[in-house]
Formats: structure tokens, sequence, C-alpha cells
């Protein structure tokens, strides 16, 4: 049941448009998922695919998959082939256009989508930050950007206050997929109604305001600034863009393409509107094959660069030199075909490599510091599973190569051991050519090393 108050609201905002909006909500829910081009290739995947595709018109690698397919219980899901993602849901980072080698910060990041779509247009090249101001919910984006085998993130759990705090015209472009009352997701997600209230979407709108100060901050002139929600509510969306652009001359919405379906946003729904609020973009259920949102490309005044350092409270991280870390090089020397270099960092017994340049963690709640190489035991080293999901099998020695419709795949992710003859080492088990894990093979036997908390029971 959609909240009353709510319909009254719609009906005032969409007038004959309204009948048409609220059909909406009798029809489907789209699914689709994005292809990881750091994984794959997409025309190699569309062919090898056990499910009916179709392009998301608005985003280069989403697709939809009808309402009998399962992709989030193939084997390919957890090999980070893919990610599963609302449709409407992939336009923000389509509009952030991140390039190799740049900074940027993903404010509002868990679950992790827009952050790991972020994470294929760099390829792997400068530094994502992925901030989640939720502990819970930060370990499962640290999670997601790990099965994604994204190797250049720093993920933190900060609020926005302590970052810009830490950063001050520091990134090129910022996304803020803003906290907001959710009204987009009623069709998707149906908890979602009973937390919506008039009040909600007045806090959200205060909160939103917050984050997008220190957004504001943390942004090198010239750069991209992101706002997305998946709300209808103007007092978020147009007004709260309006009333940033009031606090922050600064900026300026950015006139930019429309693609299949989207609409305008609607300087009439909000008091004091800013100029350009009809270059924002509103994704309608009723106009296009996905949920609810709202989305705004805002710019900073002056001329973005590269060789602008901006300001990073402690400094860049300095890591550790080679020697201590030479378990991990006996080890790649052993059983990789590709080097690893850069900078390395040490969490404890945990080694990482760096992204390139990466700010100092000193004061800042920290998940995952680029990418986890694995744990220096004494006079060895055990491999981590991001080290796994960042491989690709001709990057290894020896690998042990499963089928997604043997059992062995599915005993794999059960954690039991599989029998197999080969040389002693550890092996990348992979699934029709993409990793899934390490096993570690002595006497017919591999151990399996697919993490404890992964495993799949039954
Ligand atoms: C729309 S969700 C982000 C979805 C994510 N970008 C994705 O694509 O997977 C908004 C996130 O903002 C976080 N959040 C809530 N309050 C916040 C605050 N005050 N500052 C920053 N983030 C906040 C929520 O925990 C939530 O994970």
């Amino acid at each position: 049941m959609l909240p009353e108050q709510f319909c009254v609201r719609m009906k005032e905002m969409l007038g004959e448009e309204y009948a048409a909006f609220y059909a909406s909500y009798d029809l489907p829910k789209y699914q689709a998922l994005r292809i990881n081009p750091l994984k794959t290739e997409r025309d190699t995947f569309l062919l090898q695919a056990p499910f009916s595709l179709n392009r998301v018109p608005w985003t280069t690698n989403g697709y939809y998959y009808s309402g009998n397919d399962q992709p989030g219980r193939h084997p390919y899901h957890e090999a980070g082939v893919y990610y599963i993602q609302e449709p409407s849901a992939m336009a923000p980072a389509e509009y952030l256009m991140a390039e190799p080698g740049e900074r940027i910060l993903d404010l509002c990041a868990a679950p992790g989508g827009k952050s790991s779509q972020i994470a294929c247009s760099m390829q792997g090249e400068g530094l994502i930050v992925c901030n989640e101001i939720h502990p819970a919910r930060a370990k499962i984006l640290s999670e997601n950007i790990e099965r994604m085998g994204v190797c250049n993130a720093l993920v933190t759990n900060e609020t926005p206050q302590k970052l810009s705090d830490n950063f001050r015209e520091y990134f090129d472009r910022i996304l803020v997929d803003a906290p907001c009352s959710g009204e987009g997701m009623f069709r998707k997600n149906e908890d979602a109604c009973d937390e919506w209230s008039p009040e909600n979407v007045e806090n959200c709108a205060a909160r939103q305001a917050e984050i997008l100060d220190c957004a504001a901050e943390m942004l090198k002139p010239g750069g991209r600034l992101v706002y997305s929600t998946c709300t209808f509510a103007p007092t978020e969306n147009e007004g709260s863009i309006s009333r940033f652009l009031e606090r922050h001359p600064e900026f300026s919405i950015l006139p930019v393409e429309k693609k299949d379906g989207m609409m305008p946003g609607v300087p009439a729904w909000t008091e004091h509107p800013a100029d350009g609020l009809e270059h924002t973009i509103r994704l309608w259920p009723h106009h296009l094959k996905g949920e609810g949102h709202y989305l705004a490309v805002l710019q900073k005044a002056g001329v973005l660069s590269r060789t602008c350092q901006g300001y990073c409270r402690n400094g860049v991280e300095k890591g550790i030199n080679e020697k201590e870390c030479r378990e991990f090089f006996a080890f790649a020397e052993e059983n990789l075909v590709k080097n690893i270099t850069g900078n390395f960092l040490k969490f404890g017994d945990q080694l990482y490599r760096m992204p390139e340049g990466m700010p100092s963690i000193r004061n800042l709640k920290v998940l995952r510091p680029g990418l986890h190489l694995g744990t220096l035991k004494k006079n060895r080293f055990e491999p981590s599973h991001a080290l796994a999901l960042a491989l690709r099998p001709d990057q290894v020695k020896h690998v042990c190569s499963l089928e997604s419709d043997s059992p062995q795949v599915k005993a794999y992710l059960n954690g039991q051991t599989l029998n197999m003859d080969g040389e002693k080492g550890w092996y990348l088990v992979t699934v029709d050519g993409y990793s899934i894990g390490w096993g570690k093979l002595a006497g017919g036997i591999l151990k399996n090393h697919y993490p404890k908390g992964l495993r799949k029971n039954g």
C-alpha cells in the first residue's frame, strides 16, 4: 500500500501523468546486471551467459535479465563477472565519467554498486576512495570491492565531516549517492513504504545538505560532483540542489545529454529554483524500464588539473620496503607469472599493495587500503581471496580449471577438498576461466581456501 500523503503529493506534482505513474506499480520490477570489464570482455560474456539479456540503454555494460534467470546464484556472481544492480541505479556513475588515473571519491558508497562501476571506468589506474558511514554496510562494501576485483580502492568507514577535515580540493570527481527517502524504491522494496513520512523527507534533505557541503570542500576546482537519489520528493532533489547552489555559488549545473526516456528536473517544484534545474535528470518508472531516480551533474568553477595536489592532512602513505615483505615475493616467484609492483603496506600481519599515491590513513577508519595480497606468516605467505579475484589464469603458474556446470564447482564453493593430480603448490581455481579462489595442492588433494564466511551450504 502506497502512503496516502505520498499519493496526494505525487498527484499534485504529476497532474494528468499521475494515472500512468500509479499504473507502473502494477508492472513487474526490472532486474539487471552490469558486466564487469575488469574480469571479462562484454562480447565474450554475452556468448557464454546462460541468461536472456537485453541492454539497459543508458549504461555500456548494463543488461536486463528475465524473471526466470537467477544470476545471483550462478558461480559467475561469486567470481565477480557481474554486479546485480537496479537499472536506474546504473545512471549516476555514467554521468560521473571517471577516467583512469584520477582521484575519485564515492562518499555514500555501500553496498558498492556505483563504486564498482566507477572502478571499471578507471581500469585499475588512479585512486578511488569508497566511503560508507555505517560499519556493517562498510563491511559489505569492502567485500563487494573484493569480489569485483577492484585493486585501486581505499575503503573507509567515516563521516563526511571527518573526510572533509582530512581532504581539501583533493578529488577530481565526487559522487554523492545520498541517503534519501527512497520513494523510488516502493515498487522494488515494500519496506521502504513503511519507513516513509513527510518528516523523514525533511530530515533526508537536511542530511543531504551536510553531506553535499563536505563534498564541495573536497572537490578540486573544475571538478565534477554528481548528486543522486532514489526518491521523487522535490524537497530533496531539485530542492537540495537549489539550496546547495545558493550556499555554493562556485558551483553550477552542467547541461548533460539525457538518454532514452530520461526526463528533466522540474524548477516549478521547488521554491527558489536554481538556474539550470531543467538540465538535471529524473528517471520515472512510467517513462523507462527502471525505478525512480534523480541525478544532477554539478561543476566547480576553475580549471581541473591532475597536477593540483590539493590538501590531505597527513600526506602520502609511505608504506614499507620490499625486504619487509620478502615472504610475499618468495610466494610470487613460486606461484605467479604476473609481477606485482608498487608500494606495499602492512596492516598488522596483512599485506596490501596500495593504490598509486594513496593518502595517509593515519587517523582514518580503513577497511581496505588497496589490494589485499595476503597474510605474512613466519617464513611463509598465505595469499588472500582478494588476490585470487584480482588475478587471471594466465597470471599464475597453476590453475585448477572447472566448468560452471560441473559438480566440483558446487563442492569447491561448499568448502570441500577436490581430488586432482599435479605439482605441489597454490592453484588459482577458475570457473569457465574466471577466478573464484585459491586451493593448495599436495598429495593429490586440493585443500580448499575458499573463505569460510562465503561458503555455500548444500
Ligand atoms: C543510496 S545508499 C548508497 C548506495 C550505493 N551508492 C550503491 O550504489 O551501492 C546511501 C548510503 O548513504 C549512507 N548514509 C547514511 N547516512 C549518511 C550520512 N549522514 N553521511 C554519509 N552517508 C550516509 C547509507 O548508510 C547508505 O549506505
